[in-house]
């Protein structure tokens, strides 16, 4: 596992300038917390790290090969389960002592951020918010990836779940390179080490 950099990197949206010349280096292993205002450019600098958004300039070196991303948005497969939701990601076992074991594993991770397995036999469309949250969440963690990018992970959680799941979150992130946005400065506190403020660009390429 390599450090992720990005280099002099620069996105405009039309006569909007999001990022210019933006530099960093982001170490393997640790967690980088993202913050800074609304519209700053937080979720187009993960795209560009995803490689689903183009830069203008600048390049991204480091990036790993398996990626677990959580969105802002949930993007779970709607009028499915939520188990079937995070076996999704999870290799397909052959033998029924290879799938027991792997039920047994998901209904375990997922009681650790107060899943059931009677919610993990719910059709996602009926949970609510939070636990909908939690299972996209689960989905992304338990995927063997190298390196995590969480966008606002803890969006709509009540506080006593949310101190559960940030815990939970710290220990499945451990020892991978993690992106982590949030807008919540105790958040940010709580997975302490390194924190980056974007700077705010948003002017118009006309501009000066
Ligand atoms: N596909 C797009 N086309 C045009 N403008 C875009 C596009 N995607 C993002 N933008 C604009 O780029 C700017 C940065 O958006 P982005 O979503 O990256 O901000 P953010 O810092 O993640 O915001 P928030 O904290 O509200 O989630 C915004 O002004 C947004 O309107």
């Amino acid at each position: 596992m390599q450090d992720i950099r990005i280099k002099n990197v620069s996105k405009t949206y039309g006569e909007k300038q999001v990022l210019s010349q933006l530099s960093k280096e982001f170490p393997a292993g640790e967690t980088t917390v993202i913050m800074g205002v609304s519209g700053c450019g937080k979720t187009t600098l993960l795209r560009i790290l995803l490689g689903l958004e183009k830069v203008d300039s600048g390049k991204v070196t480091g990036m790993p090969e398996r990626v677990a991303v959580l969105f802002q948005e949930d993007r779970l497969c709607e009028d499915v389960s939520a188990y079937e939701n995070i076996a999704l990601v999870l290799e397909r076992k052959k033998t029924h002592a290879q799938r027991d074991a792997q039920k047994c594993r998901i209904e375990q991770e997922a009681a650790q951020v107060g899943i059931t397995a009677d919610d993990l036999k719910q059709n996602v469309m009926k949970l609510s918010g939070g636990m909908r949250r939690r299972i996209a969440l689960l989905r992304a963690l338990l995927y063997d990836a190298d390196c995590v990018i969480l966008d606002e992970p803890f969006k709509g959680l009540d506080a006593t779940t949310k101190q559960i799941v940030m815990q939970y979150v710290k220990e499945k992130t451990a020892g991978k390179t993690t992106f982590l946005v949030t807008h919540d400065a105790a958040e940010a506190d709580f997975f302490g080490g390194n924190r980056w403020n974007l700077p705010t660009e948003n002017k118009n390429a006309n501009d000066e």
